[in-house]
């Protein structure tokens, strides 16, 4: 039985891929999974404080795993990465012509940077490979991070926390960022907007795209409960 969706933010519990704007209808369901019992927790590449705060005001239980897994937070605080020096964030931006995320003050492990179209994956991949660092694009932003393992991380030390099993957690998101979030969950689910691959380590795929699909998952999982909803 599911006792906790983890939910990818960006893309994910908004409008759509493209926009920042929070799907109402996405919270409020996820506010009915808490009301029935089931946790709810936030898993993004976003800042812990961005996190911490969506957290709260939403009104969720389950949790957040910041910095793509690199931070976790129940009840209390954890960073299980080493930090990573700042100026490297700089060097990456000057290299690459990418404006820092306006949150980078605020990461230590992992750097985010709005992306250009004349940006050379490429390039930027064999640069962080250079600096032992991960590359990773989430639909809205470049990341540059000490994490290998991506959200994987974060998401096991949460369930850990939580002291539950992995059949008993649920997930959803929206891009490659998410399918190490996916692999660790024994009901992982895709978007209708999902990239493919991220669709292909799914076991679900919701008919509606971001924030509408969440609603779709929540009632799948309430059912599955035996919730009528
Ligand atoms: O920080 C980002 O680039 C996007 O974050 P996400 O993991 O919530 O999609
Ligand atoms: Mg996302």
């Amino acid at each position: 039985m599911i006792r906790l969706i983890l939910a990818d933010v960006d893309g994910t519990l908004t409008e759509d891929r493209d926009t920042y704007r929070l799907d109402l209808d996405a919270v409020a369901a996820l506010r009915l999974a808490e009301k029935m019992g089931i946790k709810v927790g936030l898993v993004s590449g976003n800042s812990y404080p961005v996190l911490r705060g969506l957290h709260q005001y939403m009104g969720l239980s389950g949790g957040v795993v910041a910095e793509n897994g690199c931070v976790v937070y129940l009840q209390h605080f954890e960073r299980l990465c080493e930090k990573l020096e700042r100026k490297l964030a700089q060097e990456f931006s000057d290299t690459f012509g990418l404006a820092q995320s306006w949150q980078n003050p605020y990461r230590e492990s992992d750097y985010a940077f709005y992306l250009r179209d004349d940006f050379d994956t490429n390039q930027a991949k064999k640069w962080a490979s250079s600096h032992g660092l991960t590359l990773r694009y989430s639909g809205y932003a470049v990341h540059i991070s000490v994490n290998s393992e991506g959200k994987a991380l974060g998401v096991r030390r949460l369930i850990q926390l939580s002291g539950l099993e992995r059949e008993q957690v649920a997930a959803i998101g929206d891009s490659s960022t998410d399918i190490e979030l996916l692999k660790e969950v024994g009901y992982p689910v895709a978007l209708a907007n999902s990239t493919q691959d991220l669709k292909e380590s799914s076991i679900m795929i919701t008919r509606s795209k971001s924030g509408k699909g969440v609603v779709e998952m929540v009632h799948a999982v309430l059912r599955e409960r035996g919730v009528t909803s």
